[in-house]
């Protein structure tokens, strides 16, 4: 028996036999050809069939996973179909008489390179899109089949090298108990659908593929990221014991799905979700979510060719505020830059990214991008409870002049006889420090406030958030994050203003005694977080935690903190 580290990507226990998905050998040869007229029917073939193929699987997804899942084979097929991708390589077959398989294989990993380089996991995921869509082709060319998971018909634990969407897709749930692969992070593709199909899941575990035989026993603890193999019985009994544990606890939480969120002694919250597209608010209503805490508009305008119409983040933003019925919507506005570029606008490189020309400074010069996202925005607010907000501002200047284009943009449209909400509040992200430690000036002047501590972290202690060398120093517990957080949260109430927060710190369970214990009126997180912080709070006494506030803030460490909230707080 031994055990592999991995990330826990879906939480869950399972116990199964190990069945190894053995990855097609594509043995991929350049070759010159002599007749390219054949070569070119020969590639249209293999993509046709490849169509016909993804066709079928988004059929199935769409069965087994819902819509918005289907939705990933629809953007498979829009690959399959993109010229930007199709044309380079008929050209090179045409002009260089490379073999099909050859010139398709240059072209992808052109592209897939590229979109891995930007330190972005929706660009990285459009990349594992194009391999997965690639591989199909080439396997056609090369005349091998592609594993068909939907075969599998016993009881098993699928050990992968990584799994496509289109794998994860072909899943039966009623076999397959969980899977584990070597890549992957928390944010991949194969990490969000084993979430949504509630199939326990460890991933980034480097090594199963090397380390399992087909047909081992093995159990997948999703819940601390731990893959045993071949255990022995007293450990099998451990783990069905900690699977019944998870699996009461869940049930449990599952009825806290329409209730409000109130602490023990009787102080209400709100718990509010992450959003990045009109789809996920599925999630956040399956999730017994009271809000959009942070919708993150960037997703809009990336994975294109040039910037997103009116019309079109108009529907968007209107499909989100009409799916929530009412319920309140933060809608950010752009934050492009920093890990999330826009090839089409062109802008020059730059030393320091993340302290650079990036999201309100961007808007506030890019005027035309900014005004006509406000105008969808504004446009949008008559169907539902919108609330808008800016990222990264550092200064009043910078809150004053971005408003003050929003309330002309308002004036415009309402002259030209749009109907505007006049209850629209404005409120801005807390992720820079300089506004953290001013947030008592910026509180007479914005409606709210969202810190967001994944930057704001990042910022104060010089640590880039994406730099596991520096990793340590990412510490949300620092008594430094946390006065910093104090200070938000009381200048806010002194103005009798409402403050949330909408980094990861929100959704941690020992950071969330501690934000409660503060005053933190609203919790945004990702939707899945939700019932069990729902849980978390409704066990915890505000005023017990806020007694021990005090002592927190001068402790000497984040650990120090982090081991008085485990020791009172977490049972
Ligand atoms: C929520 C935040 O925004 P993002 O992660 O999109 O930078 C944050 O910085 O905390
Ligand atoms: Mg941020």
């Amino acid at each position: 028996m031994h055990s592999i580290k991995g990330i826990g990507a879906s939480a869950g226990i399972s116990i199964a036999k190990a069945y190894c998905l053995e990855e097609p050998a594509l043995k991929i040869e350049k070759t010159v050809i002599e007749n390219t007229e054949s070569e070119l029917k020969r590639f249209q073939d293999a993509v046709n069939h490849s169509e016909l193929e993804l066709q079928k699987i988004k059929e199935h997804a769409h069965q087994e996973l819902g819509a918005d899942k289907a939705e990933i084979f629809e953007a498979h097929l829009l690959v399959l179909n993109d010229p930007e991708l199709i044309t380079p390589v008929k050209e090179k077959i045409k002009n260089e008489s490379m073999n099909a398989e050859g010139a398709i294989k240059e072209i992808a990993d052109m592209f897939v390179s590229m979109f891995e380089q930007m330190e972005n996991d929706y660009m990285k995921e459009r990349a594992a899109d194009i391999r997965d869509v690639t591989k199909r082709v080439i396997a056609h060319l090369l005349c091998v089949s592609v594993p068909n998971l939907s075969l599998v018909s016993e009881e098993v634990v699928i050990v992968a090298e990584d799994l496509t969407p289109s794998d994860t897709a072909q899943l039966n749930r009623q076999y397959v108990k969980g899977f584990t692969t070597n890549i992957g992070g928390r944010t991949s593709h194969s990490a969000i659908m084993a979430r949504s199909m509630e199939i326990p899941a460890v991933v980034g575990a480097k090594v199963v593929t090397q380390e399992i035989e087909n047909g081992a026993l093995i159990i997948v603890d999703g819940i601390d990221g731990n893959v045993i193999v071949n255990p022995s019985s007293e450990v099998v009994k451990e783990y069905e014991k900690k699977k019944a544990q998870f699996e009461e606890q869940k049930a449990e939480w599952a009825k806290l799905v329409n209730e409000s969120t109130i602490s023990a002694d009787g102080y209400h919250v709100e718990l509010a979700a992450n959003i990045g597209t009109p789809d996920d608010v599925r999630g956040v209503l399956e999730n017994g979510g009271e809000g959009v805490g942070l919708y993150r508009t960037e997703f809009l305008y990336m994975g294109r060719n040039q910037l997103p119409t009116e019309e079109e983040q108009f529907e968007a933003y209107r499909t989100v505020l009409e799916r929530m019925e009412g319920k309140p919507v933060v809608v950010r506005t752009l934050d492009i830059g920093g890990d999330k570029e826009l090839p089409y606008l062109d802008l020059p490189k730059e030393m320091n990214p993340f302290l650079g020309f990036r999201a309100l400074r961007l808007c506030l010069e890019m005027q035309d991008m900014f005004r006509t996202q406000l105008r969808a925005l504004l446009r949008a607010s008559m169907y539902g409870n919108l609330k808008i907000m800016f990222p990264m501002v550092a200064t009043l200047d910078e809150f004053r002049q971005a408003k003050t284009i929003l309330l002309e943009e308002k004036e415009k449209l309402k002259s030209a006889g749009s109907t505007i909400s006049d209850d629209i509040e404005i409120g801005i992200m807390v992720e820079i420090p300089s506004t953290a430690v001013t947030a008592d000036l910026f509180a007479k002047e914005v409606d709210f406030f969202s810190i967001g501590t994944n930057d704001l972290i990042q910022y104060t202690m010089a640590a880039d958030r994406m730099n596991e060398r520096v990793s340590y120093l990412y510490q949300p517990y620092s008594p430094a994050i946390l006065r910093l957080v104090k200070m938000v949260i009381d200048a806010a109430h002194n103005e009798g203003k409402w403050v949330g927060m909408c980094g990861e710190m929100a959704g941690d369970e020992v950071a969330i005694p501690i934000l409660l214990g503060l005053g933190l009126d609203e919790f945004s997180m990702s939707a899945t977080t939700i019932l069990q912080a729902r849980s978390q709070i409704s066990k915890l006494s505000r005023v017990e935690v806020s007694n021990v506030i005090e002592q927190i803030l001068n402790m000497k460490s984040a650990q120090e903190v982090e081991e008085l909230i485990k020791r009172k707080f977490l049972t």
